[in-house]
């Protein structure tokens, strides 16, 4: 959400990030609202000027002239009671048109339609080359028996998964190291509850609009979040926090479901795209200071850099075009793994800096400068997610009898194994 004033006074500016952002946003709707309110209220409170001067006046006149009076101020009652629902609903109205206004993309920000026009950045790490025909990771895991997909289809239905033997302890290495390593960066761990309230998904801005992406609790207030994200952003909704507290830093561990509602037919196979996974997220508050909050947007990015690094996957950096960005990001940043039998690289993480249009809708503020209250900026990024990153960590470290290498950073959280299968 953006600040009403800065949205009146920049309205080019606006309509600039919704065409290009591709909101289905009419701005002069949401301009219209706002004139009407701020009639409705003018005259509210003309109203009720008039009879608060009119019930001074009573006691200061005669016998006569006081039932005039006091007819006078039950009309003027009756007329501000009948714009009350009128003024309601425009307040109602422009909150959730104010919900849906872009974040403004920063300067230098592609302009595109979706992730085909995302830009390349950089690629790190040799792509693997194989003198054996390299297996996909389906069939690495159906050679091991670590999947059992029928099973557990039976079980779960579509876009579910489970792990067996050294595959189930290699998913929680990888979790467990990641952790570990942001931790040693001064993330603060945190086991969090994917069940959410719904504001908390109004406060990130996955509502309005990604409802259907959301697994909802029958007969409860509670939605599953399909990110650590939503829960953390909301962990100090509506406090002032002391600037001294800043920048908080943490690392959240949760599981996460997605409906994956519009993604059908789309890497239905294996481990990719499933409806409950677990990630470890990075997430920032810090001062509502664009270059230092810009740094702390390397920072995510150079962790989840160096957790690939560490687990020896060679990837490609990107950076998200406008059409690929979403309504609440002045600025992300993909990072893709390569993936040997798509001979492709997909998305593993995605490193976001949302300035303070997600603060603003959470009610996330601190006490900056002269003691009055800021809204901070926010960042997240992935630190990890699984299963997702087994697919190129199974492909691109197998070897021609099968075996997985674990690489070095990894083999104390595996027993100290150099390889599995
Ligand atoms: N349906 C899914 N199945 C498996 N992994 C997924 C799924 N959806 C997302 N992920 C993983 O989670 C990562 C982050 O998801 S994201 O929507 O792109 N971004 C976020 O959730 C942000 N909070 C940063 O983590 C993705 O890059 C991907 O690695």
């Amino acid at each position: 959400m953006l600040d009403l004033k800065f949205i009146r006074d920049n309205p080019g500016l606006i309509k600039h990030a919704i065409q290009v952002k591709r909101i289905g946003l009419d701005l002069d709707e949401l301009l219209q609202v706002d004139r009407e309110l701020l009639e409705l209220k003018q005259r509210v409170e003309a109203l009720q000027a008039e009879r608060n001067a009119n019930a001074k006046a009573v006691p200061k006149v005669s016998k006569e002239e006081k039932p005039a009076l006091i007819e006078k101020g039950k009309a003027l009652g009756e007329e501000l009671k009948e714009l009350e629902p009128a003024l309601r609903a425009h307040e109602d109205a422009l909150k959730q048109l104010l919900l849906r206004v872009p974040n403004i993309p920063l300067a230098g920000v592609p302009e595109g339609v979706d992730d085909a026009d995302n830009v390349e950045l950089r690629r790190e790490g040799e792509l693997p080359t194989f003198d054996f025909t390299p297996l996909d990771h389906v069939a690495l895991l159906d050679k091991h028996h670590w999947a059992d997909a029928e099973r557990v289809a039976r079980v779960s239905g579509s876009r579910s998964y489970l792990l067996k033997g050294e595959a189930a302890l290699l998913e929680q290495a990888i979790l467990t190291f990641a952790l570990t390593y942001l931790a040693d960066k001064d993330f603060t761990p945190l086991s969090t509850t994917a069940l959410v309230r719904p504001e908390t998904l109004v406060a990130t801005g996955h509502f309005p609009g990604g409802e259907d992406q959301v697994y909802k609790i029958e007969g409860l207030d509670l939605m599953l979040a399909g990110t650590a994200e939503v829960p953390v952003n909301s962990l100090y909704a509506g406090e002032i926090l002391p600037e001294e507290d800043l920048p908080i830093r943490f690392a959240a561990i949760s599981a996460a479901f997605r409906s994956e509602a519009g993604s059908a037919g789309r890497d239905v196979r294996g481990l990719i795209r499933v409806h409950e996974f677990r990630k470890v997220e990075q997430y920032v508050i810090c001062r509502a200071d664009q270059e230092e909050a810009l740094q702390w947007f390397d920072t995510l990015l150079a962790n989840a850099e160096g957790i690939l690094q560490a687990l020896e996957l060679p990837y490609r950096v990107v950076q998200n075009c406008t059409g690929d960005m979403g309504a609440g990001k002045a600025l992300m940043y993909d990072i893709e793994a390569w993936v040997p039998s798509e001979q492709l690289y997909r998305e593993t993480h995605s490193c976001s800096y949302l300035g303070d249009w997600q603060a603003r809708r959470t009610g996330l503020r601190y006490k900056g400068e002269g003691g009055k209250p800021h809204f901070a900026h926010t960042l997240n990024n992935t630190g990890i997610a699984v299963p997702r990153v087994l697919v190129p960590f199974l492909e691109n470290h197998q070897q021609a009898d099968g075996r997985i290498r674990i690489p070095a950073a990894l083999q104390p959280f595996m027993g100290g194994k150099a390889f599995i299968g």
